[in-house]
């Protein structure tokens, strides 16, 4: 385990810190919120803003990140877990941005400790960072006793990013916009794979590569597939896998080739469908039921393609405080 603490307290002049509001919790609150795969991702052209517009299927899979509020004199951040020398720990990091957003709205110094157990590959198009920023805003909410309505909890998570509307909600949904417009879906269950690459692959740069190998293209308008949909409903593992679509894989695999070996080692194990999970670079591997995802799973692990693999199954829950 590594951990690093470091201090991201805001400049604030002292004795200017407003007293804690009544229902503030001493003790520490947990949220576990969830990683996600795209079973379809269909990406538009670029918009003057520099988002593109998406009809981005997300489903939550039962691989979790757990971040854990504490009252403190400042705002700090703390990460444990394989990845978490990449984990940044000053205020970039989305769970601490989230605690600051939310502790400006309610007039409050954002007094809290935060400590993310990282279990989501970090850069690895899981949305890992997007789980802990939902992850911090509801242990925060909790904490401070604010009892914020839904609805301005899912438009500060709109403001941290694209993916995290989607990390606090959970369960599976079409987001439409750049993504941070969410409709619930209908989806069975289905069992999974997926192989870590080694390092990860930026967000940005894949839908920059995504821009110049469509430069000469008419990109259609992003459409949810109705068969996808009807698919993911169904539970049918073989109909889900022959629907699944990701308009940035040839991005992804423009920037790490390597990543097609992975596919063909996990298709030639026997998965139903491989992907690249959104930007990249993790792995994702639809299989039939438990016992195949044990089987793929370690011929990733001998075939030398990929840095580790987890199995998962979907839906799983969104961001949901545990109990203390
Ligand atoms: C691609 C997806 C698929 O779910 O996730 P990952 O696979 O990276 O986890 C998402 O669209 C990523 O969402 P998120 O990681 O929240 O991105 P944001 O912070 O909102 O944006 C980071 C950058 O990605 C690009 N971006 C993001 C979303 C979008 N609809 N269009 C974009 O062009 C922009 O360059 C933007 O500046
Ligand atoms: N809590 C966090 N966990 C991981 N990365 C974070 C976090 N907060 C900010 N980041 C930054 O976000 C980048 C993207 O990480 P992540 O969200 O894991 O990947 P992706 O966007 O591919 O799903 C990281 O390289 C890191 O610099």
């Amino acid at each position: 385990m590594s951990t690093r603490p470091d201090s991201t307290r805001p400049e604030s002049p002292e004795g200017t810190r407003p007293e804690s509001p009544e229902g503030t919790r001493t003790t520490p609150v947990t949220v576990r919120v969830p990683a996600k795969v795209n079973v379809q991702l269909a990406v538009g052209a670029a918009r003057p803003d520099g988002f593109h517009d998406l009809a981005n299927v997300f489903l939550a899979v039962s691989l979790f990140d757990e971040v854990t509020a504490t009252p403190a004199d400042a705002l700090t951040v703390t990460c444990e877990g394989p990845d978490a020398d990449k984990v940044p720990l000053d205020r970039t990091n989305l769970a601490a941005r989230a605690a600051e957003i939310l502790a400006a709205r309610a007039g409050l110094d954002p007094l809290v400790h935060l400590h993310i157990a990282k279990h989501i590959p970090v850069a690895g198009g899981m949305a890992g960072g997007s789980a802990d920023g939902a992850a911090a805003l509801l242990a925060c909410d909790t904490l401070w006793g604010l009892n914020t309505p839904r609805e301005e909890l899912l438009d500060i998570c709109a403001e941290l990013g694209s993916d995290v509307p989607f990390s606090l909600v959970g369960g599976a949904a079409l987001g439409t916009g750049r993504g941070e417009v969410l409709t619930p879906v209908t989806a069975g269950s289905f069992h999974w794979v997926f192989a870590v690459a080694d390092g990860g692959l930026s967000t940005p740069a894949v839908f920059r590569e995504f821009d110049r190998l469509t430069a000469d293209a008419a990109v259609p308008e992003p459409q949810a597939s109705p068969a996808l949909l009807a698919a993911l409903a169904s539970g049918d593992p073989e109909a889900l896998a022959a629907t699944l679509a990701n308009d940035l894989q040839p991005a992804a695999l423009s920037l790490r080739p390597s990543l097609r070996a992975t596919l063909d080692a996990g298709a030639a194990a026997g998965a139903l469908a491989a992907l690249v999970s959104g930007s990249g670079p993790t792995t994702a591997f639809l299989v039939a039921d438990e016992e195949a995802a044990a089987k793929v799973a370690a011929a990733l692990d001998a075939s030398g393609t990929c840095r580790a693999t987890r199995t998962a199954s979907s839906p799983a829950p969104g961001a949901t405080v545990l109990p203390s």
